[in-house]
Formats: C-alpha cells, sequence, structure tokens
C-alpha cells in the first residue's frame, strides 16, 4: 500500500514537473527550429549536431516556460484557464520551480556553446530572456500589444536552427521567423476572445479586453491576411518549391475561412476553433517546408 502511495505520488511530481515546461509548446518550437536546421543544410547535417542543437533549443525553451509560470503564479491562480498549475497551486514551491529552470537553462546553454556555437547559444539565451523576463514581467502587465512584440521570442526557433548549422544569419531564415511572428496574434487573440473574462478579471491588458471583442476580430483578421502574404514570400524568393506554394495555400484558406466566420458569423466555438486551427496550422505548414525541402533535394539526385 505504502509502495503504490509512493509510486503516485513520485508520478505526482514528475507531471507537475513536466508541467512546468509546457511541453506541447516547447514541441511545436522545437519543431520549427528543425526545419530551420533542415533548410539551412546543403547535405544532410551531421546527426550529432543536430541532436544537439534540438535538445539546447528545447531545454532553453522549457526553462523559459518554467520562469513563466513562477513570475505568473498569482495571476494563474486567478484565471479559470491555468489555476490549477503546479507552482500556482503551490504543488512546486517558487524556489524549485526556479533551480529547475536554472538548470534547464544551464545545461541547454553549456550544450550549444559546446557542441553547436556561441551565436545560436546566446541567441537562444536572449529569446528565453525575450519571453521569461521582456515579455512576462513587463509587456504582458504593459500593453495590449504585448504578444505582438512579445511574439518575437517565440518565433525565433527557425533562426536558431538556422544558425546552428551555418554558424550564421540568412535572411531565408528570417523569412520564417516573420512567418511565426505573424501568425502569433491570430493565434493568441483567438484564445483570448474565448477567456476574455479570466484576462479581465486580473487586470491583463489583453487585446478583447482594452479595445473590446470586435476589434479584435477584425485584428485576427488582418493579421491573418498579413500571414498569407508573408507565406508567400518564401516561393516568391526562391527558398521554396511548388509543394510550399500549393500547402501553404491551401492552409492559408483554411486559416482565412476560420478567421472571417470569427468576425462575420461566429458562435460561441468560432474562437476557440480558430485557437485550435492556429496550432495546426502552423505545425504542419512547417512540415510542408521539411516535405517541400526533401522534394528539391530528390530533385537534384535524379537530375
Ligand atoms: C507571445 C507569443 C504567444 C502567446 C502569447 C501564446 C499564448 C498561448 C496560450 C495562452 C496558450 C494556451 C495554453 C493553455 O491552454 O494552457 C497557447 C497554447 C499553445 N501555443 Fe501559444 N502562444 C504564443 C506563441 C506560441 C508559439 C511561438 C508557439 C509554437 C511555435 C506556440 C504553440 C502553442 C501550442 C502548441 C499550444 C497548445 C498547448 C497545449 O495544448 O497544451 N505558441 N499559446
Ligand atoms: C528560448 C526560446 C525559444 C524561448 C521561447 C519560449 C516560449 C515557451 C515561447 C512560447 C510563448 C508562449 C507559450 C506564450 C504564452 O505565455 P502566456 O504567459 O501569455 O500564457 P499562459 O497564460 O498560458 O502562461
Amino acid at each position: 500500500m505504502a509502495t503504490v502511495l509512493l509510486t503516485r505520488q513520485h508520478s505526482r511530481i514528475w507531471r507537475d514537473y513536466l508541467e512546468l515546461t509546457k511541453p506541447k509548446v516547447v514541441a511545436l518550437l522545437v519543431l520549427t527550429a528543425w526545419v530551420g536546421m533542415v533548410l539551412a543544410s546543403e547535405s544532410l547535417a551531421a546527426w550529432p549536431l543536430l541532436f544537439a542543437a534540438t535538445l539546447g533549443i528545447g531545454l532553453l525553451s522549457a526553462a523559459a516556460a518554467a520562469l513563466n509560470h513562477v513570475v505568473d503564479q498569482r495571476i494563474d491562480a486567478m484565471m479559470a484557464r491555468t489555476h490549477t498549475r503546479p507552482v500556482a497551486r503551490g504543488r512546486v514551491s517558487s524556489k524549485n520551480a526556479i533551480i529547475f529552470a536554472c538548470s534547464l537553462a544551464s545545461s541547454g546553454f553549456i550544450l550549444l556553446y559546446v557542441a553547436v556555437n556561441p551565436l545560436t547559444a546566446w541567441l537562444t539565451l536572449l529569446s528565453l530572456f525575450g519571453y521569461a523576463v521582456v515579455y512576462t514581467m513587463f509587456l504582458k502587465r504593459a500593453t495590449p500589444q504585448n504578444i505582438v512584440i512579445g511574439g518575437l521570442a517565440g518565433a525565433m526557433p527557425p533562426l536558431l536552427g538556422w544558425t546552428a548549422v551555418t554558424g550564421e544569419l540568412h535572411g531565408h531564415a528570417l523569412l520564417l521567423v516573420m512567418i511565426i511572428f505573424a501568425w502569433t496574434p491570430p493565434h493568441f487573440w483567438a484564445l483570448a476572445i474565448h477567456r476574455r473574462d479570466d484576462y479581465a478579471r486580473v487586470n491583463m491588458p489583453m487585446l478583447p479586453v482594452t479595445h473590446g471583442i470586435e476589434f479584435t476580430k477584425s485584428a485576427i483578421l488582418l493579421y491573418t491576411l498579413l500571414l498569407c502574404l508573408v507565406c508567400l514570400l518564401p516561393y516568391i524568393v526562391g527558398m521554396t518549391g511548388a509543394v510550399y506554394l500549393i500547402g501553404s495555400t491551401l492552409l492559408n484558406i483554411r486559416f482565412l475561412q476560420y478567421a472571417w466566420r470569427l468576425k462575420f458569423a461566429a458562435d460561441n466555438t468560432t474562437a476557440m476553433a480558430t485557437f485550435k486551427f492556429s496550432i495546426v496550422h502552423l505545425m504542419v505548414l512547417f512540415l510542408v517546408l521539411l516535405v517541400d525541402h526533401y522534394f528539391k533535394v530528390l530533385a537534384l539526385y535524379v537530375s
């Protein structure tokens, strides 16, 4: 009996620490970094390098997420969506969460610095700082443009993946950053519409709270249009081929349909459906970039 209880307690602790890392968000961040790495490679990059870069970027992103739980514990405890989080509920102390985040961050940084390159290590640390400090501690509480500016940190991984492989910055990598940057407002504001009352209760100046739901819906539609335009750039500059053009166009038409319906024909479920689709959109878009890249490599081998 005592052993069963102990095992349950261990698995609860383990799950709490996993939750601190926002695993699904980090998984998608790492996927976008991975695509950056693959697209940057002329030939197949060395597997140990890809592994070290993926792990290092993942560890620093997870550390940033854990720090966000510590900084936001008071408001998390008051919002319906977040009140059961481990630090907000007191199941993990702030001290332990900070020790955990610092261990993840230092191991990730050292791994990137030693096994990848210093540029990637510093840029990834800068992204952590951008999210955990600039966005979470300041912007989030200061302006409804919080997630537009703060979104840059979350948009960085493809660039980090690119520098991991090449050791330098490249315009093509910046195009991938721009895609995620333009995707973030429709992604978050759709959820913020659904959770408007939560944010109002804790006085967070999110767009639906400060400017109203109709204004936010218009902003989502405009940013989705901007996203469609930005998504064309990789094709226009010759970075990607027809597979990407077709795939991204289909995804963008679907995203536009969601944004249009949200503005002009919404019911209670439309905002949340738009938020959920945004995640599928970004994931599939980056998988399409991968497929497009391998098609091009295959075509080169064949010719
Ligand atoms: C400032 C920028 C961003 C903001 C404010 C934001 C906000 C949010 C929020 C509030 C959630 C809901 C979490 C929950 O249900 O507990 C969420 C979920 C999610 N976000 Fe974002 N996000 C941002 C950027 C990103 C980026 C860059 C990515 C990936 C590339 C991403 C991927 C995801 C995923 C995969 C989920 C679903 C998580 C789950 O179901 O557990 N987000 N986001
Ligand atoms: C090193 C690197 C690439 C860092 C980026 C780290 C990272 C986890 C970015 C994702 C952005 C995100 C989940 C924002 C939500 O925060 P929120 O506080 O608005 O949402 P919440 O209320 O769900 O906590």
